[in-house]
């Protein structure tokens, strides 16, 4: 999967008497230096610097309006000595938020007195930047500065988004059906409704050979069972023409990430949208590797765009599942969705084959009479953090589920899937929390989630968007 690098701007600032600036620029620089280097050392980051180091008002301006241009998604404010904190409050003018202050480890001069100067003034006039002082050699340190920047381009890669909705609210679902105002207003995301029936229209008119290319594909890497009833070579190849549809329309609406409402209008009549759900969250198609496209089964809007915050944080696929079962002798939580797991859980692999060995085709059973295959595997084990962004009178709350999923012999996978419903696929989950405070507290049927530790970036994403948060257990 091509990750694209988060761009970071980065200013740093000086005493605004000449002499002094001069005096200790060749020193200001190499504190610049080393930042940067330990920056691009993470592999995650792309740095653009303000050509000068700002000692007056008109350099300040100049650097900002440099990372303007520049389009960072960050802006670093980085203190190694005394600076003068208008110059600060100038550039933030300009230089595009969030803002970390940045503090060096100079105690010969007042590096942190210049930052914590700078703080104050731009909260003063309303700007809460984030602050973080140490050695930039420091993994401890530039790892808290990766979660922030991490978060801080999350809040602007959802900017200019657009979501496509594929009919309306499902099944009566309260907690499905968000408010495009809302998002608009809150996350700059444009909602587009599409009827489901643009999907069947386009999918009738997918070609023989592009069907056949992702039956055989699927039935290559994966175990199909075929029970000539509800699962058909022909059902299959519906599912298939229902994704390449669904990634027509994609790229024709110019939209970043979709839910499709399904139930029942398509899983009584027409194929379920299992395959093409899974496969638009994976990491590749029967086409080659692609970037994944967050899909929400049910149109779950709140589901889909806590997805997407998901994916710009962690760069990874993401996975949707239902709350399912608690297996309470053996404190395992079950989280199962027909549709949209992507296959990348099945082994946690970039690598189609490696995933796909472990996937069955399974016939969907009898609440889907039109048929298809639910994608059915079991999620590798490891650390996860699961969440979710829910509406609570009017105001987004998001609950974070820090917790891993279990490593379960085979044999015992299957017994407690044959318990719950064994043509879906299910990720075993320990959570951090108990079964009661996660039962009191979590707000919907539905969760969300990556391999992983990313608490410390959702509390960021949190802080910066001014959502309330809770964390169901502890943060490791
Ligand atoms: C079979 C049901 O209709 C399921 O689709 C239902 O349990 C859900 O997935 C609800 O999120």
């Amino acid at each position: 999967m091509k990750m694209r690098k988060r761009r970071v701007g980065i200013i740093t600032f000086s005493d605004g008497r000449e002499f002094v600036h001069k005096e200790l620029l060749e020193m200001n620089k190499h504190f610049e230096d080393r930042l940067v280097k330990a920056l691009e050392e993470t592999g995650e980051i792309e740095v653009i610097r303000a050509s000068e180091i700002v000692w007056k008002p008109s350099l300040a301006k100049k650097a900002g309006i440099e990372l303007l241009k520049a389009q960072v998604e960050v802006t670093i404010f980085n203190y190694a000595i005394w600076c003068w904190p208008h110059l600060t409050v100038m550039a933030s003018l300009f230089a595009p938020g969030p803002y970390l202050l940045y503090g060096q480890i100079n105690p010969k001069y007042p590096g942190m007195v210049g930052l914590l100067a700078a703080a104050g003034a731009l909260e003063q006039i309303g700007v809460f930047p984030e602050r973080i002082w140490g050695e930039p050699e420091n993994p401890e340190v530039i790892g808290k500065v990766l979660k922030f920047i991490r978060a801080a381009s999350a809040v602007n890669r959802l900017k200019g988004e657009r979501y496509g909705t594929f009919g309306g609210r499902p099944m009566g679902m309260y907690t499905a059906a968000a408010n495009g105002d809302q998002w608009l207003k809150e996350f700059g995301i444009d909602v587009e409704q599409i009827d489901q029936y643009e999907l069947v229209i386009r999918a009738e008119k997918i070609s023989g050979e592009k069907r056949r290319k992702g039956r055989e594909w699927l039935e290559k890497l994966a175990n199909v069972i075929y029970d000539g009833k509800q699962l058909t070579p022909e059902i299959l190849e519906r599912q298939v023409a229902m994704y390449e549809a669904a990634m027509e329309i994609i790229r024709e609406y110019e939209l970043d990430f979709v839910g499709f409402k399904g139930q029942p209008e398509m899983t009584n009549n027409y194929a379920t949208m299992d395959v093409v759900e899974a496969f638009l969250n994976d990491p590749y198609d029967w086409n080659g590797s692609k970037e994944p496209i967050v899909a929400a089964t049910e149109t779950d809007m709140d589901g889909a765009l806590t997805m997407e915050i998901f994916k710009h944080i962690a760069q990874t696929p993401v996975l949707f599942a239902d709350v399912r079962h608690y297996f309470e002798d053996k404190d395992i939580l079950d989280l199962c969705n027909s549709g949209t797991h992507a296959t990348y859980f099945a082994g946690k692999s970039f690598d189609p084959e490696v995933n796909l060995k472990k996937v069955t085709l399974y016939p969907e059973s009898f609440y889907f009479p039109a048929g298809g295959a639910a994608v059915k595997h079991f999620a590798a084990p490891g650390r996860v953090t699961m969440a979710r962004l829910a509406r609570q009178n009017g105001k987004y709350v998001m609950t974070i589920v820090p917790g891993e999923f279990l490593e379960l012999p085979e044999n015992e996978m299957e017994k407690l899937a044959k318990d719950v419903q064994i043509e879906w696929p299910h990720a075993y989950m320990k959570l951090d929390t108990d079964m009661e405070t996660f039962l009191r507290n979590y707000p919907c049927n539905h969760i969300h989630g990556v391999y992983g530790d990313y608490t410390e970036e959702l509390v960021h994403f949190c802080r910066l968007k001014g959502i309330e948060y809770r964390i169901l257990g502890s943060q490791k």
